[in-house]
């Protein structure tokens, strides 16, 4: 009978194992701080941050692993990994709609991981300022939700922005209802959230919590803090949230649509490099006249460019005139797109692109 190896040995073999992980992450690290200073040599104004190449690294890495170590994890590690190395090539600071716990924090933690700078604004304007303005490399706004449809202020603070989209995060949105520690459901009178949060999990409450008043908070954090306030108090909020508050987790996932998800966009100051699978954002102005949508499409369905998205906004310099944004799948740099492109441009009053970047293949969690 082979004999079971004991506790301490096993434990001995991994301590060995973890400083060869740690050579290893050392030697990695040196060689990205290389990186980083053939970047500063052929640009002063380099951008350090290359999602195309994390991507290719994280896919390449997922694919190869053996396991028995879990694939997701690989992920996650790999990219806590790559934010580190790229702090030590330039530490990133990243504006996004705060304040901390919100679900945008999470979309660009995990776009930036744990080792880039957080800057949380209190508005999607201040974003794009921060941005605008170099207090900040990259700002983290959301875009569209699967419940609740456009965040207009994202949309029309494009309008008048020199800012490019490098970088789209599709993130699951799971509420938690978070409570004081020591208080239960029962003892709840107020249920502190923001407002579509609230809408998000409207027959949840009704069904749990149908005595307890909704208030509404400015954030889902600004809820949690709140709630941390109120000896009667509850938030929906993120798990995150909890944590940052010193709230409890009463129950996970309440919203009425299981798969609640929110995509965000990140802004730098240009494109991100073709990856071969992207997608464009154009800032279109229709001309006047009829037909005027028809030639905005046709250029993009005559190569068979797939458009995912398109949503008018009013351009608020004219009465009753529409800024159109297109989202097609495909690189700014890729001839078809490229002829539709100069093509589009002849067909409307102006068209502007905002970015290409590589495609969010799967909702993160
Ligand atoms: O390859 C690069 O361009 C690097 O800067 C290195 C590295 C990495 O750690 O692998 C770090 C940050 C970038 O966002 C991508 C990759």
């Amino acid at each position: 009978m082979t004999e079971l190896p004991s506790l301490p040995g096993l434990r001995q073999a991994i301590d060995a194992v973890d400083d060869q992980v740690l050579a290893l992450l050392n030697r990695r690290a040196a060689l990205a701080g290389e990186v980083g200073r053939l970047k500063a040599a052929a640009a002063p104004e380099a951008l350090f941050h290359a999602p195309a190449r994390e991507r290719e690294v994280l896919a390449r890495l997922e694919a190869a692993s053996p396991g028995p170590f879990p694939a997701p994890a690989v992920r996650t590690v790999f990219q806590e990994i790559m934010s580190a190395c790229l702090s030590l090539e330039k530490p990133l600071r990243v504006a996004f709609l705060g304040p901390e716990g919100t679900f945008t924090h999470l979309a660009a933690r995990h776009q930036f991981g744990g080792s880039s700078q957080s800057l949380p604004q209190g508005t999607i304007q201040a974003v794009f300022q921060a941005v605008e303005r170099q207090r900040a490399d990259y700002g983290v706004v959301p875009v569209e939700n699967a419940t609740e449809g456009a965040v207009d202020s994202t949309l029309d603070a494009f309008l008048d922005s020199p800012l490019a989209i490098c970088a789209e995060i599709l993130l699951a949105v799971d509420q938690a209802l978070l409570l004081r520690p020591g208080l239960d459901l029962a003892g709840v009178r107020r249920v502190y959230s923001h407002p579509q949060a609230l809408g998000q999990c409207r027959r949840w409450l009704e069904t749990h919590l149908s005595g307890a008043d909704r208030i509404e908070a400015p954030s889902t954090s600004e809820a949690a803090r709140l709630a941390r306030e109120d000896a009667e108090g509850a938030a929906v909020a993120s798990e995150l949230a909890a944590d940052l508050f010193g709230l409890r987790v009463a129950e996970t996932k309440i919203q009425d649509l299981a798969a609640n998800a929110t995509r965000f966009l990140v802004l730098g100051p240009k494109s991100a490099e073709p990856t071969g699978r992207d997608r464009t954002t154009l800032l279109a102005m229709a001309q006047d006249g009829p037909g005027a949508l028809l030639r905005l499409l046709e250029p993009l369905a005559r190569r068979g460019l797939n458009l995912s998205r398109i949503q008018s906004r009013p351009t608020r310099r004219k009465l009753w005139e529409y800024a159109f944004f297109l989202d097609v799948e495909g690189h700014a740099e890729e001839p078809s797109m490229a002829e539709a492109l100069v093509e589009l441009r002849g067909a409307c009053a102006s068209l502007k692109v905002l970015g290409s970047y590589p495609r969010a293949m799967e909702v993160a969690r």
